[in-house]
This record gives structure tokens, C-alpha cells and sequence, in this order.
């Protein structure tokens, strides 16, 4: 087989759907913006929001920022995938082009809560990851969604009253890893997404090349 058709053949897999998911604070945003950063084979799935944008972010690349009417109008026209109620906003994600970016090896990284998680494993269970991030303590959880400065005090207590419950899902997910230091648990994220890549069954592409190599 020539070289530049191995290249293709391992290459070609499906996209996968890289779900973070963690009680609120724990640190998923941070360890996907790192990712982000990092690997240039995976795409953010940018979700849709009626939540108002906190200081710095920006409409189309940290979320969509919609009314309700709008989220109304995209449910009716079937525009999601998956949406959930999370701290009394809406939350979604677009269907857009993810379905065919998939199809072509794309992949994406759903920063998402566990009912949209569990939402999409429903639909697609061959190309879902699931990875759950904990805090090392609930003490540290709300130091640090203190020290992100951008929630008031009501929305820091609504969030800390779910942590637990949020936790409680940590038993539907592929792999768990504690956030106590940032770098190592970003280290154990890339692992994962490493070997998911590797996965026997996602390389269909290797089929010829193998045959060629046992032939
Ligand atoms: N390992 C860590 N040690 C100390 N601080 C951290 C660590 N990981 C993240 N943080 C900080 O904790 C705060 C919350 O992190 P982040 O916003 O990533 O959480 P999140 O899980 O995405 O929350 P949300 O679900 O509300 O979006 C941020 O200020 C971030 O810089
Ligand atoms: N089910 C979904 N959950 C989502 C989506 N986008 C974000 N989220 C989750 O909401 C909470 C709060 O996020 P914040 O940005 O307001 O702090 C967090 O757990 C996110 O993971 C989505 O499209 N679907």
C-alpha cells in the first residue's frame, strides 16, 4: 500500500463525540479550552443558551446567545440534538453540521450537563465518549466557582445545591477523573481521547491495509 494511501486509510474513522461533563466548577471548561488549544483534530460543538453571557465571552464562540423565543422557534424546528433546562436557563445543541462533519472523521468535544450526555448516547452510542471531571473536594468546588468572579451570590448557591445532585450521575460515564491539579488532569483527558482514537472498532479505514500486511 502506498504511503499516502495508509495515511488515508488511518484516517479514516468516524468523528467522535467527546462529552466533559462535571458539577459546576469543576474545571471542564478550562480543561476543554486546553484541549482546544492543544489538538487541532477536535472542534468545540458550540452550544445554544438563553443564559445571559457572563464578562468576556462571546456570542458564536462560547455559546450561541439566544431569547426564549428563538430557543422556542429551534425546538419546534427540530434544530437539536439535545437541550436540557440547567439553572433556569435552556441549553442546547445544534444539530448544524456536526451530523456530516462526523460522517467525514471530525471530531467534537461537547462541553454538555448529564441529561444532554445522556440524550446523545441514547442516539449514537458507537461514537459517544463520556468522560465525568470531579472535584478533589466540595470545599475546593466552591472556592473555585468564587474565584471565577462572574456569578453572583444567588447563582454560586443554586449551583453549589446541585453539585451533589450532578455528582450523582457520575455512574453513566466511560471514565472519571478527578481535577485536584489542573495539568495532570488535562494529561489523563488527552490520554483518553488518544486511546478512543486508536479504538479497533473505529478504525475501519485499517481494513485494507491490515489484509494487505496478512496477505
Ligand atoms: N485544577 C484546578 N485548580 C484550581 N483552579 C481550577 C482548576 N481547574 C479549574 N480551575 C478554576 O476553577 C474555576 C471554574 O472552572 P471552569 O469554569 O472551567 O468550570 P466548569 O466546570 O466549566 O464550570 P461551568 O459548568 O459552570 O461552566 C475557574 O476559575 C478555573 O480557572
Ligand atoms: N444539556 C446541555 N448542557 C449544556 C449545554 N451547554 C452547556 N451545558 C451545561 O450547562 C451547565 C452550565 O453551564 P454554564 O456555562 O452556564 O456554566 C454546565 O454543566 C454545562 O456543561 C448543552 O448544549 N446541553
Amino acid at each position: 500500500m502506498a504511503e499516502s494511501t495508509l495515511q488515508s486509510a488511518t484516517l479514516a474513522r468516524r468523528g467522535l463525540m467527546f462529552i466533559l461533563s462535571s458539577p459546576s466548577g469543576a474545571g471542564k471548561t478550562t480543561i476543554s479550552r486546553m484541549l482546544l488549544g492543544s489538538d487541532d483534530e477536535i472542534k468545540l460543538s458550540v452550544s445554544v443558551t438563553t443564559r445571559p453571557p457572563r464578562a468576556g465571552e462571546v456570542d458564536g464562540v462560547h455559546y450561541y446567545f439566544v431569547d426564549d423565543a428563538e430557543f422556542d422557534r429551534m425546538v419546534e424546528e427540530d434544530d437539536f440534538y439535545e437541550w436540557a433546562h440547567v439553572f433556569g436557563h435552556r441549553y442546547g445543541t445544534p444539530k448544524g453540521r456536526i451530523r456530516n462533519a462526523l460522517k467525514e472523521g471530525q471530531d467534537f468535544l461537547f462541553d454538555i450537563d448529564w441529561q444532554g450526555t445522556q440524550q446523545l448516547f441514547q442516539k449514537d452510542q458507537q461514537d459517544v465518549v463520556r468522560v465525568f471531571i470531579l472535584p478533589p473536594s466540595i470545599a475546593e468546588l466552591e472556592r473555585r466557582l468564587r474565584s471565577r468572579n462572574t456569578d453572583p451570590e444567588e447563582v454560586i448557591a443554586a449551583r453549589m445545591e446541585r453539585a451533589r445532585a450532578e455528582i450523582s450521575h457520575w455512574d453513566a460515564y466511560d471514565y472519571v477523573v478527578i481535577n485536584e491539579d489542573v495539568d495532570s488532569c488535562f494529561d489523563k483527558v488527552s490520554e483518553i481521547l488518544d486511546a478512543e482514537r486508536m479504538k479497533r472498532q473505529r478504525q475501519t479505514g485499517l481494513i485494507p491495509f491490515v489484509r494487505e500486511l496478512m496477505a
